[in-house]
């Protein structure tokens, strides 16, 4: 079954540090979970994602609908099973990926009609496919259908979306069979905080285990993010993880878990990987530097992971200008090694009543690239 307990408060900023249990393992949150859109962290193996530390992934109900298909994933009883990840994961209902990859054609009271990216194939979900097919996926944590509605929308659009996107939440609480599964709610509304009332209010009275603020990092100001992602979850319960989509940068992430925000996940550290952009504590650089050629140094003099105890920069440049297919997993082991890093620290600075200045700190080192 699921449950979130808060086992730490911190007392200067909203951050809290809690443990979400499901029935394929436990979560320590603050987290960050590593994006596997068609079932695998790309270039990583189950083996090296444990070794890192992740505890929770996160599939795509979108992407995996169109392969390898539901059949396929209940064949073998689940996307877990399939991909031998014996640790939780969470799925995307499919709303946001039609919106963003599809070709749309309609929205409808009902649900989207879409043409899939892969073969232009005419396809459809609603509230009760997407519920169906996360049950197929048989992920420990599902999304309810929503409209990720665009920015900029008008204040009128905006209200429609939220009421639909509520009635859709409702039809896919009422779809769901297996109660294994914890449902979240996606909270919308725009940049419009009376609309992320609205949608909050709409969502709690429906009541679900989680509750996620959608309609974010979708190309608004950074500073309208962060605005809206406080207010927003200073609307929703104490006791229920919040989950903030798609987020972020290591600093967006800092400055979130700070406005009370517990789950993230983002494609920047492993898509970064992939072109040589490395994360560390005093900022990102590029591995394809010139300057790099003959440097001895570890990606991140304090990171632990596999890559930095074992490789120099100047062999990751040269992995990476040869085109070699190891570059793409030793950049990714760092950099998911180094956000998941990011979590823990802020959980244990939570604990230790030290958050604010752990924040404070990291955010000035962030700052000054090296
Ligand atoms: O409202 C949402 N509903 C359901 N899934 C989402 C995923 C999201 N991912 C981002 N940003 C990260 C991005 C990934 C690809 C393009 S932007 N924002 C997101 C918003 C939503
Ligand atoms: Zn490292």
């Amino acid at each position: 079954m699921f449950s979130f307990d808060i086992e730490y408060k911190d007392s200067e900023t909203s951050a809290r540090a809690g443990r979400i249990k499901t029935p394929h393992g436990e979560i320590e949150t603050p987290i960050f979970m590593p994006v596997g859109t068609v079932g695998s962290v790309k270039a990583l193996s189950p083996e090296d994602l444990n070794n890192a530390g992740a505890q929770i992934i996160l599939g795509n109900t979108y992407h995996l609908y169109l392969r390898p298909g539901t059949e396929v994933l209940k064949h073998f009883g689940g996307l877990a099973a399939f991909s031998s990840w014996n640790k939780p994961t969470l799925t995307d209902s499919g709303g946001f990926q039609v919106f963003s990859l599809a070709e749309l054609n309609k929205i409808t009271e009902d649900g989207v009609s879409f043409k899939s990216h892969l073969d232009g194939s005419s396809l459809y979900l609603n509230p009760e496919k997407s519920i169906e097919i996360q049950e197929a996926i048989g992920s420990d944590i599902i999304m309810s259908f929503d409209e990720c509605i665009p920015y900029p929308a008008t204040y009128e659009y905006v209200k429609n979306s939220v009421d639909r996107t509520a009635r859709w939440a409702l039809r896919g609480k009422n779809a769901k069979k297996r109660d294994e599964q914890a449902l979240f709610g996606i909270v919308q509304g725009g940049i419009y905080e009376d609309m992320r009332k609205r949608s909050a209010e709409q969502l709690t009275s429906i009541g679900f285990d989680g509750y996620s603020i959608g309609g974010l990092s979708v190309g608004e100001e950074i500073s309208t993010m962060y605005e809206i992602c406080g207010y927003t979850a200073s609307l929703l319960p104490q006791d229920k993880p919040r989950y903030l989509m798609g987020v972020g940068t290591p600093e967006d992430i800092l400055t979130c878990i700070g406005l009370g925000v517990d789950m993230f996940d983002c494609v920047m550290p492993t898509r970064n990987a992939r072109n040589g952009t490395l994360f560390t504590s005093s900022g990102k650089f590029s591995i394809k530097r010139a300057d790099l050629a003959f440097s001895d140094e570890k990606i991140d003099e304090n990171c632990s992971c596999y890559t930095c105890r074992n490789f120099s920069r100047g062999y990751l440049r040269h992995l990476y200008k040869a085109g070699e297919i190891l570059a793409l997993r030793l950049n990714s082991i760092h950099n998911i090694s180094f956000y998941l890093s990011i979590v823990k620290n802020s959980r244990n600075a939570v604990k230790e009543g030290k958050f604010k200045s752990f924040q404070q700190e990291m955010l000035y080192r962030l700052k000054n690239n090296n």
